[in-house]
């Protein structure tokens, strides 16, 4: 293909010259772009459907039924099989990555994470962000670590449907752009690293409420907690790694550009947070009568988790409080903890939900 100039353009060396020489027009924003008080609305949005629901709870092994059977989310208290609160949370962090991560850099916690309504599936999300805090990493110089505050909010009725803050590492600009990680892994927790561990551990004997408090009233007596691991692992494949995160509409190119990937610290692309998140809280859901999700404290992300890797959970039962009158169900608090094949903590964060009472 030559043209005016008598160039051929898609000879690869002439090409190759071209793309030397071309300006990127870029994506995303350098940490230097963000300042304290800025509110920004995330332009995509997204809406909410049946099918991105059900592909995400299948895959991720969330198969609690009343997120697919209309007489078993009756039961529940719902109008119809609602958006599981997992999959809101992606949808709505995944929007605002174009704005705000998809420089690079790693989601590296969030906090006061809080379901404010159930949601159903047609619903239109729109996601509005503030800047809550800038600072420059002190063992990064490469990185600046940005916190929002975000809000997911229904299209029609302005309700807030969920919000957290996030945190993330965020290149500068006048650096390098990679994912920011060490390829150092942690050693494998052994004994001798964890002195201060209780003596006994114990394990509820089911998953309704008076389980988990059964099972604290038993830890109190003694040199006890209640901690268990769940036996479910899952592998994380390219449908997990790359395509869920795509289905939120989340940018970052951590997750789906295999090229990029292989020379950052990590060497491959690596799992959306709240896909490896959602696969722990899975595997603890599947030992526990959950009623309601209510919120979540402290999630930190603190290894990144790559393709062929698997995702176990383990579950530290922090308070269980007495039946809410009208709802047959109680709060429970708990520390999950998802660690891969090699026992490494990956992500931790404590999580309070609507747990039920055994029925009569
Ligand atoms: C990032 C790595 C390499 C650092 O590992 P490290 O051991 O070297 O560092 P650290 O000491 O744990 O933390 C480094 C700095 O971050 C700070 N920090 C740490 N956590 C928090 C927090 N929650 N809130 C506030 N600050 C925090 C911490 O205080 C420290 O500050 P300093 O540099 O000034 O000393 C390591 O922790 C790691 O590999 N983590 C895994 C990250 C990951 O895989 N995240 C999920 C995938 S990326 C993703 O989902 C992307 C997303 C969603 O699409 C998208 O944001 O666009």
């Amino acid at each position: 293909m030559t043209d005016g100039d008598g160039a051929d353009w898609t000879d690869a060396e002439t090409f190759a010259a071209a793309l030397d020489r071309a300006e990127t027009r870029e994506k995303g924003h350098f940490f230097e772009f963000f300042a304290e008080g800025d509110e920004i609305e995330h332009d995509p949005g997204i809406r909410l459907a049946r099918a991105g629901n059900e592909q995400w709870l299948s895959q991720t092994l969330n198969h609690d039924p009343a997120y697919w059977r209309t007489d078993v989310a009756a039961e529940r208290g719902f109008e119809e099989p609602p958006i599981h609160p997992d999959y809101l949370l992606a949808c709505v962090m995944g929007p605002s990555v174009e704005d705000l991560s998809e420089k690079g850099g790693y989601f590296l916690g969030r906090t006061n994470v809080r379901y404010h309504e159930t949601v159903y599936p047609g619903t239109e999300v729109h996601v509005l962000s503030t800047v809550v805090d800038t600072r420059t990493s002190s063992s990064r110089p490469d990185y600046g670590i940005v916190t929002w505050q975000t809000e997911g909010y229904d299209a029609d009725t302005g309700d807030v449907l969920v919000s957290y803050e996030r945190t993330n590492m965020i290149p500068r600009r006048e650096q390098v752009a990679t994912d920011g990680g060490s390829t150092e892994r942690s050693d494998t927790y052994t004994a001798s690293d964890v002195p201060d561990l209780p003596e006994t551990f114990v394990t509820p004997d089911g998953g309704y409420l008076e389980d988990f408090r059964a099972a604290l009233d038993r830890a109190e007596d003694e040199d006890a907690a209640v901690a268990y691991r769940h036996e479910r692992g899952r592998t994380m494949d390219d449908t997990l790694v790359a395509g869920l995160p795509l289905a939120t509409l989340n940018t970052a190119r951590q997750h789906h550009n295999r090229d990029e990937m292989a020379d950052s610290p990590s060497g491959d692309v690596v799992a959306y947070g709240d896909v490896t998140r959602s696969i722990a809280l899975a595997h603890a859901r599947s030992d526990e009568a959950t009623y309601r999700e209510r919120r979540f404290e402290n999630e930190r992300f603190h290894d990144f988790v790559t393709l062929g890797d698997t995702v176990y959970g383990f579950t530290r039962v922090l308070d269980a409080d007495r039946p809410v009158a009208d709802a047959e169900a109680g709060a429970v608090t708990f520390q999950h903890v998802a660690f891969n094949q090699e026992n490494t903590p990956v992500y931790s964060g404590e999580r309070t939900a609507l747990v039920r009472c055994r029925p009569e």
